[in-house]
């Protein structure tokens, strides 16, 4: 029973996380739970402020990277750089974990959720999509929907009954949804569907997954979609798939139309010699997928499974990162006059003409931007699954099934890598002083990098600007009590609402 015990954590049915040379593991990592492991540690908290605040407990408590055990899983918990640069680095390890498997029925495996020969080819055949031309084309739509966003802010200030603050969680998503369907997509919301009514539906999956992941019984889908919460999953994905299939369905029939009149004005075509992996001109995303159908490389199935990854991956991971930025800014004003100096000495005051270069430029606002992804991750935790019996930095067994739950949030604020870690501090970026590789990841690193950071960081700056140019930003007086809950993405449990002044 001992030698059972040493190899197996009982009650949770799964073999035990150990060090090869024998050494005890509590030596090199802390292990969480006692005789029942972690298998009820989350089914008691009703709220998902609990399961965030719980996570940071932990790895307060623990200072190192640590080990539990649910029920048939042992999961390993990383909040060290050197133990994610060991984790990043494996290209043994590359699965996807539990939670995202659970997104499968959504996203099916598209390119966030895939794996194996898989992923490596949709990946070749998407990379070229965010090249360097691609996204010079796509500034023109940053642009033009900022315009727009600032337009209706206008006119929403303007209105006599105006309480003076606006919420941005309200706001900044459609902005973002509209990016990414106009850009990725080459559609725009407006002609095919309702933007609106997909951030509703997304957002109770999200719920539901959360609600999922509390009980380990309900990792088994035969048992899940059995209950009300499985049911009301599958109901919302329809409206999500009908959403990304009208999408398609519409940027097929433009296609085609402009290919009956031979007319190729597409504005992700590039110089007719400049090729992509697959010897053809560049792109954008749904195009790219769309002639890659042509030539057998991909189906309708395979296409819907990218909309869908390309729509999730692309618009809030944005949005969260705006909001946070916006809150920033009001909160801080010597920060906020920084940016707006840094814009009058670098940006002509006419932003129509607005280009990567320009952006680039703005040093202190890309330190802005990286310390807001530094405290706020917006993907806070990466997943990973061994897929086989795995030995990692040469002495750590992690067993089969091993979740790695890769703790981006934790790390941002390990003091090793950033003293006074809580404190927003844009100017730490500034400084040449030399950092571990691995502290500072929000993007993640190695083979699964995110692919759309570039993008990212363009649209980002470009609403930025945009906002500063013609705001004065001003913190509300609950501006402090910011309670973050867990997510697929680093989420507040209440609106983030900021005050705008017209700038003269
Ligand atoms: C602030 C914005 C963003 C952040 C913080 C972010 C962060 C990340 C992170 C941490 C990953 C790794 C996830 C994992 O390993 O499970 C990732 C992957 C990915 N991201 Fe992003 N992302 C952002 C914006 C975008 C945008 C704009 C797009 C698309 C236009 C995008 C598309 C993807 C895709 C498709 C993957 C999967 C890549 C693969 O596995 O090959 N992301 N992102």
């Amino acid at each position: 029973l001992r030698q059972l015990n040493r190899n197996y954590a009982l009650t949770s049915l799964t073999k035990r996380i150990k060090t090869m040379d024998g050494t005890p593991l509590e030596n090199v990592i802390d292990v969480v739970g006692g005789f029942w492991g972690s298998n009820f540690d989350l089914l008691t908290m009703k709220r998902s402020e609990q399961i965030f605040d719980y996570s940071r407990r932990l790895a307060k408590t623990f200072k190192r990277s640590y080990v539990q055990y649910f029920l048939l899983t042992p999961v390993y918990n990383v909040i060290d750089a050197n133990d994610a640069e060991m984790i990043l680095n494996d290209s043994r390890i590359l699965d996807k974990g539990l939670l995202l498997r659970f997104l499968h029925p959504f996203l099916k495996t598209g390119l966030l959720t895939s794996s194996g020969k898989k992923w490596h080819t949709r990946r070749r055949l998407l990379t070229p999509t965010f090249h360097f031309n691609i996204l010079q084309k796509f500034m023109e739509i940053f642009k033009s929907e900022s315009r727009k966003f600032i337009d209706d802010l206008w006119k929403q200030i303007d209105l006599a009954d105006f309480n003076g603050s606006v919420s941005l969680n309200e706001l900044i998503p459609r902005f973002t949804l509209n990016i990414i369907c106009e850009t990725a997509m080459g559609v725009r919301l407006d002609d095919c569907a309702d933007g609106d009514e997909y951030r509703k539906y997304y957002s109770r999956i999200e719920d539901i997954l959360i609600e999922r992941l509390k009980n380990p019984i309900m990792s088994f889908d035969w048992i899940f979609f059995k209950f009300q919460n499985g049911k009301n999953y599958l109901k919302s994905l329809k409206k999500l798939h009908s959403f990304s299939s009208g999408i398609i369905k519409k940027r097929r029939e433009m296609l085609e139309e402009e290919l009956q009149q031979q007319e190729f004005e597409l504005i992700e075509r590039i110089d007719q010699d400049d090729n992509n992996a697959y010897g053809k001109q560049r792109y954008a995303m749904l195009d790219s997928l769309l002639f890659a159908e042509k030539e057998g490389l991909i189906d309708h199935r395979g296409i819907c499974e990218e909309v869908d990854t390309f729509i999730l991956a692309g618009y809030d991971t944005i949005s969260m990162n705006l909001i946070y930025a916006l809150r920033c800014l009001a909160m801080y004003p010597d920060v906020q006059a920084k940016c707006y100096e840094e814009l009058q000495e670098c940006i002509p005051e006419d932003l129509s003409g607005l280009n990567m270069k320009q952006l680039n430029n703005l040093k202190y606002l890309d330190c802005v931007i990286r310390e807001t992804l530094r405290l706020y991750p917006s993907v806070p935790t990466v997943k990973r699954e061994c897929i086989a019996d795995t030995v990692v930095g040469g002495n750590l067994f992690l067993p089969k099934r091993t979740q790695i739950n890769l703790h981006i949030y934790d790390i941002h604020r390990n003091p090793k890598y950033f003293p006074d870690p809580e404190v927003f501090r844009p100017e730490r970026f500034m400084s040449s002083e030399k950092r571990h590789p691995y502290a500072f990841i929000p993007f993640s690193v190695g083979q699964r990098n995110c692919i759309g950071q570039k993008f990212a960081i363009l649209e980002i700056k470009t609403l930025l600007i945009h906002i500063l140019q013609n705001f004065q930003l001003q913190s509300v007086s609950d501006c402090e009590e910011l309670k973050f809950s867990t997510g697929l993405l680093l989420r507040t449990n209440t609106n983030v609402k900021i005050k705008l002044n017209k700038r003269n």
